[in-house]
């Protein structure tokens, strides 16, 4: 893809007045769109054609209302929990998202350093702007790899052994991009990832572009499910299928062990398609327990986790919130983003008469709207 590259690398706002302190996520989105430049922002915040998937999965969290439960008992609430086999503060997990250099100068260390001061998990990009080996040297706190299988299969084993070396402790590949959706914003803006943003974990491979192009040709289109089971094979890692709505899809994926995210990559592929939570019921129903169900999409207050944990998530992950802490304060802004949205999820929970997570149930929540019981 060709067009102008965004050269400047924004710089943490540090010299914000103490009174404008972000308060919420939308804070900081607000922040981030002051400080990015525009093309990076607009890459950042956007999704396919008409981008009423990226709104469908906020709004789908509006759509539901909480029924709490009252004179529980309880002191507080504990967000404590284990994902795969890891043991996590809080039930939010840091999605993955290419190329974190074009938002602030740390990059993908920032993001882990700003993690795993707020006890979160991350998931590293293929589309990293430093290499698995360059994170996993700096991240103290727990890490999973995505994948994006290439064309050339010797090439994603080595990814993943890669990744599984430098301490990744699971692989989550993404299933729901065949093809990058058409990003308009991008078009309009003549966006393609700039030469700091070139995926380091494949800068050695010959053809590489030294300008990643956001429509990759390297990713295979034609992915199957053998393809899950032999990457597990060579990482020795638990897998996830990252970008799951059927729920016979996430049948099967529990069927063979495989971990369950569900997401439609923040409305950025195929719009229209449905916003993640009016999926989930059904995909946790299939699952039962089976494997962790994750899901992303739209996640913007404690009670979205509510919600999401009530209809059958183990737990939520978010993308853009977490980039725009990560451009207005480097590793401190991720984790104040982390950190506000779990406080608003402990009060939530506090408020709905939950004191663990598996206190939250599918009976908390109803359709928004005048409620009839
Ligand atoms: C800037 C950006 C880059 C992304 N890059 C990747 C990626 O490299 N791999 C991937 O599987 N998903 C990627 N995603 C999708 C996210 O992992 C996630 O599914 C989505 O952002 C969740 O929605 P939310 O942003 O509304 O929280 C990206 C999303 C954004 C916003
Ligand atoms: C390089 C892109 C394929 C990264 C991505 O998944 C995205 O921008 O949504």
């Amino acid at each position: 893809m060709t067009g102008t590259t965004v050269a400047s690398t924004p710089q943490a706002a540090t010299d914000r007045p103490r009174g404008a302190a972000p308060l919420n996520l939308a804070d900081y989105r607000a922040a981030a769109l002051k400080i990015l430049p525009t093309a990076a922002f607009d890459y950042l915040e956007g999704g396919a054609a008409d981008e009423h998937t990226v709104r469908w999965n906020h709004e789908a969290y509006q759509r539901l209302a909480l029924l709490p439960r009252v004179l529980a008992g309880h002191v507080g609430a504990h967000t404590g929990c284990s994902v795969f086999g890891t043991a996590l503060d809080s039930p939010i997990l840091l999605a993955p998202a290419a190329s974190h250099r074009l938002f602030h100068p740390g990059a993908e260390a920032a993001t882990a350093h700003g993690a795993a001061a707020a006890g979160a998990l991350m998931t590293v990009s293929t589309f990293s702007s430093q290499t698995v080996e360059e994170i996993g040297a700096t991240a103290t706190g727990p890490w999973w790899f995505q994948l994006y299988v290439q064309r050339d299969r010797a090439l994603t084993a080595e990814l993943v052994r890669r990744a599984a070396a430098a301490g990744a402790r699971a692989c989550v590949v993404t299933v729901d991009t065949p093809v990058t959706g058409v990003r308009e914003r991008d078009l309009r803006n003549g966006f393609a990832l700039p030469s700091h943003g070139t995926p380091a974990n494949l800068a050695h491979v010959q053809g590489s572009s030294t300008h990643g192009a956001i429509h990759d040709p390297r990713i295979d289109p034609a992915v199957g499910w053998d393809d899950l089971e032999r990457l597990r094979a060579v990482c020795g890692l638990p897998v996830l299928a990252k970008g799951i709505l059927r729920a016979e899809d996430a049948q099967r994926a529990a069927d063979a062990g495989f971990g369950v995210w569900v997401s439609n990559h923040g409305g950025r592929n195929l719009d229209t398609a449905a916003a993640t939570l009016s999926a989930l019921p059904a995909i946790a129903e299939r699952v039962a327990g089976r494997v962790p169900v994750i899901v992303d999409g739209g996640i913007r207050r404690g009670t979205d986790v509510v919600k999401a944990l009530a209809l059958g998530a183990d737990a939520v992950a978010i993308g853009r919130p977490y980039v725009w802490g990560l451009a207005v304060g480097g590793a401190d802004g991720v984790r104040d983003v982390v950190q506000t949205l779990r406080r608003e999820t402990e009060l939530a929970m506090a408020l709905v008469g939950a004191a663990t997570l598996d206190d939250l149930t599918a009976d908390l929540v109803v359709p928004a709207g005048v409620h009839r019981p």
